[in-house]
C-alpha cells in the first residue's frame, strides 16, 4: 500500500485536502483486505489500474488541466474501482440471479457494490480520507467517484466512447460535461489497458484474465447457465480472442484519447500496436501447428 501512499503525496492531496497520513494508510489496508484473492480482478489489478491512471495523469499534465478534486476523484476510483470482485462478471450475477443483481436489479451490479464497499469503507472514520472536506467538496467528489466506478462497466463501452467522440472536435476543460466524460473515458483506459505494458507483464495478466474467465464458465456449464463465447475454453484461444479485443475494443479507445493527448501516441499505442503483431504471430504458429498435426 506504500506506493499507492506515494501517490497521494506526489499529486500533493495530503496537503491539499489535508488527508492525515494514519487515515490514508487505514483507507489503503481497508481497500487491500476487500480485494480477493482470485486470478485476476485482485489487489495487484487494482495496483496496475492506479498506477496506470498516475501515469496518465502526469502524461497528459492533467494537473495544469483540471482541478484537484477531479484528480483525487480519478486516482481514488482507480483504487476502489473493483473493490470485492467475485470473479463473476454481470452476465453471471444477472444469470444466476446473485444476491447482487437481486440488489441493484441487473443494473450493473458489480460496479454498484464496488462503489458501495468504497463508501462504506469511506464512511468509517478511521479510513475517511475525505473527514476534512467541507460537505460540498465531499458531495462533489461521491458523485464524481459514483460516476467513474460505474463507467468501467463494459456494458457501456460504446456509449461511453461515442459521447467522447462526439465532444472531441470543441472539447472544452472548463465545460462539466466534457470533464465528467473525460474522467470515465481515463479510467476505462487505465482499467483494460494491460497491454500497453511490456509483453513481459502484459501476457500473464491474459493468462490471469483467461484462468478467471474459464472458471466462470466452467460453473455456468455445471449450472446450465448462458456461456459467454469470449469464456468458454473450448471456443477461445489466447491470441484470437486477444487480436479482436484490440482491434475492436482497446485500439479504438486509445485513439480517441490520444486525439486530445498526442503525447499518449508513443506512451500507449505504440506499445499495443506491438502486442497486436507479436498475438497475430502467435495466431500464425499455432495455425500452421495445426495444419502439421492434421497431414
Ligand atoms: C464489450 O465488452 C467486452 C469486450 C471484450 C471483453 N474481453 C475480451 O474480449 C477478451 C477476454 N480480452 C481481454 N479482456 C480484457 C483485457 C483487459 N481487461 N479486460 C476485461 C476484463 C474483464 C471484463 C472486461 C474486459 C474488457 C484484455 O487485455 N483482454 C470483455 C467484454
Amino acid at each position: 500500500m506504500v506506493l499507492l501512499q506515494v501517490m497521494y503525496t506526489d499529486l500533493d492531496f495530503i496537503a491539499t485536502f489535508n488527508i492525515e497520513p494514519e487515515v490514508l494508510q487505514q483507507f489503503l489496508f481497508e481497500v487491500y483486505r476487500h480485494y480477493n484473492n482470485i486470478p485476476f480482478h485482485n489487489f495487484k489489478h487494482c495496483f496496475c489500474v492506479t498506477q496506470m491512471m498516475y501515469g496518465l495523469i502526469w502524461l497528459t499534465d492533467l494537473k495544469s488541466k483540471m482541478e484537484n478534486i477531479d484528480l483525487l476523484i480519478m486516482l481514488t476510483s482507480a483504487v476502489c474501482h473493483d473493490l470485492d470482485h467475485t470473479g463473476y462478471n454481470n452476465a453471471y450475477q444477472i444469470n444466476a440471479r446473485t444476491e447482487l443483481a437481486l440488489r441493484y436489479n441487473d443494473i450493473s451490479p458489480l460496479e454498484n457494490h464496488h462503489c458501495a464497499v468504497a463508501f462504506e469503507i469511506l464512511e468509517t472514520r478511521e479510513s475517511n480520507i475525505f473527514r476534512n472536506l467541507s460537505s460540498d467538496q465531499y458531495k462533489r467528489i461521491r458523485e464524481g467517484i459514483i460516476k467513474c466506478i460505474l463507467a468501467t462497466d463494459m456494458t457501456r463501452h460504446n456509449e461511453i466512447l461515442n459521447k467522447f467522440k462526439s465532444i472531441l472536435p470543441g472539447f472544452d476543460f472548463t465545460n462539466k460535461e466534457h470533464k465528467d466524460l473525460l474522467m470515465m473515458v481515463l479510467i476505462k483506459v487505465s482499467d483494460i489497458s494491460n497491454e500497453a505494458r511490456p509483453m513481459e507483464v502484459a501476457e500473464p495478466w491474459l493468462d490471469c484474465l483467461l484462468q478467471e474467465f474459464f472458471n466462470q464458465s466452467d460453473v455456468e456449464k455445471l449450472k446450465g447457465l448462458p456461456v459467454s463465447p469470449f469464456m468458454d475454453r473450448d471456443k477461445v484461444t489466447k491470441p484470437s480472442s486477444q487480436i479482436g479485443f484490440i482491434r475492436f475494443v482497446l485500439l479504438p479507445l486509445f485513439i480517441e484519447l490520444a486525439n486530445l493527448f498526442p503525447c499518449l501516441e508513443q506512451h500507449i499505442i505504440d506499445p499495443v500496436r506491438k502486442a497486436l503483431n507479436y498475438y497475430t504471430e502467435m495466431e500464425k504458429a499455432l495455425d500452421k501447428e495445426k495444419q502439421n498435426r492434421s497431414h
